[in-house]
């Protein structure tokens, strides 16, 4: 009999590899105890990425936060065995959340994470298998487009994905005077990160609504910028600090959480953990709370937009370093008419775009007419009656990349990453694709 708190049976089980099996199971939320096939799949993850177990009431928190987002996992096994008993040897997780297309659109995405291979097990085509088996399934169950953040540069593009946005990582020296190019307005109060536990998540989603590139934040952050892992300090507190902006009406606009890293380090230093504004004003007041806290000459922030907001916002631009830059959204359309459907135009345009795509979901040539604001898409023949002579021909990694407006056709054009048919084709579908504000993915997931 089953019971209401056993986790559901797999929903695959099939081979794909010789002597290996593949079963996809959802995360239940349940603790470890009720269901350890997702614990299982959790320590063998972690392994994967060289990273400590969690264990107790650490490894419960965790298995309850995959729950909510719905986290749909597949990992692959010895023939045989029985995933309740045994660790996975391929892990890989699936869950659907919003991706913002322009302001206020949004798609669907099939976001990909925790994709792991044991390290005795690598370049076998484990992660091929589940990749291509997820894939299609996003494709049967209607979903446009897919995502994940990369581990290293080389490894997803042969399934299609292109990177989309950029983050980087930068220090603000703040020694001494620092002014910013407009006065500050609102008021800005120290709060328990625990208050931040329903506003949080309320401010980021609307600050999502404004942010193309975003996607739905994983329920992780929840625990991060309220201070409560369980694996540290049992979910007391580890000192973490939060202020939330207030606008002139009093209402909450924004919020950032920091770390102070201690008096032993030579230049005093915080290190921000979320930041999230949902007005213009409301970044430049929680900035102006950062660059004047005193004692502290430097703010380190490693997950900042790839754009010249910063420092445009201080008066002395060079009091901003970036130490690294990064790709982090790498996006994968699988729908071509849905996803071009599902996104804003800032102008007219007609353009015909011959695709390839490794796994055949995007191929084919595509007519992309946009008026009003609203593209319609429809697939032509090459040849024979209704042919059409493309004007660009890219690959659907490439197609991905400029897809969100946040990398330029005609830049990827420059470095022979498209080919043009038609002069100026590609600066047209550079226009026909800009954003109405900065593509920047605010979350890592
Ligand atoms: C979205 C995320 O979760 S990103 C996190 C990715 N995970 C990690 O980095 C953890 C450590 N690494 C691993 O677990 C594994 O090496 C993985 C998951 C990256 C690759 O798994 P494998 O099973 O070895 O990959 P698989 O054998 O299926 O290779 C598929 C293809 O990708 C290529 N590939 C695999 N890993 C890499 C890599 N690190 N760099 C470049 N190419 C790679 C293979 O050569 C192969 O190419 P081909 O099919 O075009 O000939």
């Amino acid at each position: 009999m089953t019971r209401p708190t056993d986790p559901p049976p797999t929903d695959l089980v099939r081979q794909v590899l010789p002597g290996l099996e593949m079963h996809r199971f959802a995360a239940t939320g349940l603790p470890a105890e009720q269901d350890p096939r997702m614990a299982r799949m959790l320590a063998a993850l972690e392994r994967n990425f060289y990273e400590e177990v969690p264990t107790g009431a650490a490894l419960d928190q965790v298995l309850e936060l995959h729950g909510r987002d719905g986290r749909s996992y597949v990992g692959v096994y010895e023939a045989g065995a029985d995933p309740a008993e045994v660790e996975p040897i391929g892990t890989y997780a699936g869950f659907v959340k919003p991706l913002q297309t322009g302001v206020g659109r949004q798609l669907d995405a099939f976001l990909i994470s925790e994709v792991t291979v044991r390290s005795t097990h690598r370049r076998r085509g484990i992660l091929r298998t589940m990749m291509e088996s997820e894939l299609s399934r996003a494709v049967a169950q209607g979903l446009p487009v897919a995502a994940l953040s990369a581990s290293e540069a080389t490894i997803y593009r042969r399934f299609g994905f292109g990177v989309a946005t950029h983050r980087r990582a930068v220090e603000v020296d703040t020694a001494g005077e620092v002014t910013l190019a407009a006065a500050p307005t609102g008021t800005i109060r120290m709060v328990d990160p625990k208050d931040l536990a329903d506003l949080g998540p309320a401010l980021y989603d609307r600050a999502l609504a404004q942010t193309p590139g975003s996607v739905g934040r994983v329920a992780a952050y929840t625990v991060t910028e309220t201070d409560s892992w369980r694996s540290k300090n049992e979910g007391r507190g580890t000192g973490l600090l939060a202020a939330v902006h207030h606008d002139d009406d009093g209402t909450p606009r924004g919020y950032v959480t920091y770390r102070f890293t201690g008096w032993d380090q030579k230049v005093p230093t915080v290190k921000l953990g979320v930041l999230v504004a949902t007005t213009a004003a409301s970044h430049r007041a929680l900035w102006d709370h950062l660059v004047h806290l005193d004692l502290i000459r430097r703010v380190e922030w490693g997950f900042a937009p790839d754009d010249r907001l910063l420092e445009n916002l201080l008066t002395d631009a060079r009091r901003v370093t970036t130490t690294q830059s990064e790709d982090q959204l790498w996006l994968r359309i699988l729908d071509v008419p849905a996803a071009f459907a599902g996104r804003p135009y800032p102008r007219d345009g007609d353009l015909v775009l011959a695709v390839t795509d490794p796994l055949g979901h995007a191929a084919g040539t595509w007519r992309l007419l946009v008026r009003d604001g609203t593209a319609a898409v429809v697939p032509l023949g090459e040849s024979g009656p209704g042919a059409a002579r493309p004007d660009l021909r890219l690959d659907v990694a490439e197609l991905s990349s400029v897809y969100l407006g946040g990398v330029s056709a005609e830049l990827l054009r420059q470095a022979g990453r498209l080919t043009e048919h038609r002069v100026g084709a590609a600066a047209e579908l550079t226009a026909l694709l800009a954003a109405d504000r900065p593509v920047f993915c605010m979350t890592g997931f």
